[in-house]
C-alpha cells in the first residue's frame, strides 16, 4: 500500500508520523512545493524507525509528482493556515488555488487514489475538489468532524472527570466556529446519556467550547493546532487501507440527506477500502435539523465564492 501526503508542514508531518508509526502502508511519500522540507521531515521520520521499530518507507519530495505515483490514499494538507484572530474561511482566496492545482496533479500519477482534504476552509475545499476532479463521490473525503468529535469528546470527559474513550459524542454539520453542531443530545458515557450527568450550563459551555475548540489553540499557538488534526487524518487513511468500515463524520458530498443537495457536509459515514461508504443519515430533531440547515447555508455561501476567484 502507498500513502501521500501533500503539504509537509505541521498537519501533513504529523499525519505522515502517525501513519508511519501504525505501519499503515509500506510507502509513504511526502511532498512539499517548499524546497527541501519534505526530503529533511522524511529523512528526520526515518531516523525514528529504528527507535520505534515501524518498517514504512517515508519519501520526501519537492513537488515531484512522479514520486507519487500509485498512491492508495492522499491526503492534502497543503496551505496557508490561519493566524489568531482569522476565521478559517478568510483562507479560501490562497488555498481554493492550491488544492485545485495539487488535486489535478495528484491525478495524472495515481488515477485511482481515494482523497481526503485538510485543507482549510475544508468543507469548500472539498466541493472544490469534488466539482473539480469530477472523481465519484465517495473517493472524495474532508476531515473536519472527526477532529470536532474528538474535541467534543475531550471537552466533556474535561466535565465528567472520565477516560475520553469511553465517550460516544458526534459533531455534525460544517467545520467552522459557527457552523459545527456538537449533538450534546445524543453523546453517552458507555451507553449512559451524558446529559444526565450535566447541568444546562455545562451543556452549553461544552458545545461552545467544542465549537471554538480550533480558534482557540489558534490564540495560544499562534498558528493552529496540528497534534489531533495530523491524528484525525491518520485514522481516516487507517480505517480505508485496513476496511475497517469504522463511523467516523467525514465531509462527503449529499444527495438528499439531511435534507441536503449539492454540497459538502460533515455528517456520520463509514470509511473502508472504497472511500466513504455508507452515510448513516438518521433523524435529528427539529434544533439540530435548523442548526444543520443554518451551517449548509454558510457552507453554500462560501462554495458560491469559488465562482468569483
Ligand atoms: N480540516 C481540519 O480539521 C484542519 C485543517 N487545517 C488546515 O490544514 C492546512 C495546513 O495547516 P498547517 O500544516 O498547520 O500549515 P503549515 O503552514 O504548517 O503547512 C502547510 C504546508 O503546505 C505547503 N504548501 C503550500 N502550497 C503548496 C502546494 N501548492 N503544494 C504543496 N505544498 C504546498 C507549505 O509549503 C507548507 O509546508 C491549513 O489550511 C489549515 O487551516 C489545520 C488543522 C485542522
Ligand atoms: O483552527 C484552524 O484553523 C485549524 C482547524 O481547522 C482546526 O484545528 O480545527
Amino acid at each position: 500500500m502507498k500513502v501521500t501526503v501533500v503539504g509537509a508542514g505541521a498537519v501533513g508531518a504529523t499525519c505522515a508520523d502517525n501513519i508511519a508509526r501504525k505501519e499503515l502502508c509500506s510507502e509513504l511519500v511526502l511532498l512539499d512545493i517548499k524546497e527541501g522540507i519534505a526530503e529533511g521531515k522524511a529523512q528526520d521520520m526515518m531516523q525514528t524507525a529504528a527507535l520505534l521499530g515501524f518498517d514504512t518507507k517515508i519519501v520526501g519530495s519537492t513537488n515531484d509528482y512522479s514520486k507519487t505515483a500509485d498512491s492508495d490514499v492522499v491526503v492534502i494538507t497543503s496551505g496557508l493556515p490561519r493566524k489568531p484572530g482569522m476565521t478559517r474561511e478568510e483562507l479560501i482566496g490562497v488555498n481554493a488555488g492550491i488544492v485545485k492545482s495539487v488535486c489535478e496533479n495528484i491525478l495524472k500519477y495515481s488515477p485511482d487514489a481515494i482523497i481526503i482534504i485538510i485543507s482549510n476552509p475544508m468543507d469548500t475545499m472539498t466541493y472544490l475538489a469534488l466539482t473539480s476532479t469530477g472523481l465519484p463521490k465517495n473517493r472524495i473525503i474532508g476531515m473536519g468532524g472527526t477532529l470536532d468529535s474528538s474535541r467534543f469528546k475531550y471537552q466533556l470527559s474535561q466535565h465528567l472527570n472520565c477516560s475520553p474513550a469511553d465517550l460516544n459524542a458526534v459533531v455534525v454539520g460544517g467545520h467552522g466556529d459557527t457552523t459545527m453542531i456538537p449533538l450534546i443530545r445524543l453523546a453517552t458515557w458507555n451507553s449512559v446519556p451524558v446529559t444526565k450527568f450535566l447541568s444546562a450550563e455545562q451543556q452549553e459551555k461544552i458545545v461552545k467550547d467544542t465549537m471554538v475548540g480550533g480558534a482557540t489553540l489558534t490564540a495560544l499557538i499562534g498558528t493552529s493546532a496540528w497534534y489531533a488534526p495530523g491524528a484525525s487524518g491518520a485514522a481516516l487513511v487507517e480505517s480505508i487501507l485496513r476496511d475497517e468500515k469504522k463511523l467516523f463524520t467525514c465531509c462527503v458530498a449529499l444527495d438528499g440527506e439531511y435534507g441536503q443537495k449539492d454540497i459538502c457536509l460533515g455528517v456520520p459515514v463509514t470509511i473502508g477500502r472504497n472511500g466513504w461508504e455508507k452515510i448513516v443519515d438518521f433523524e435529528l430533531n427539529a434544533d439540530e435539523q435548523a442548526a444543520f440547515d443554518k451551517s449548509a447555508a454558510a457552507v453554500r455561501s462560501m462554495n458560491d465564492v469559488l465562482k468569483t476567484l
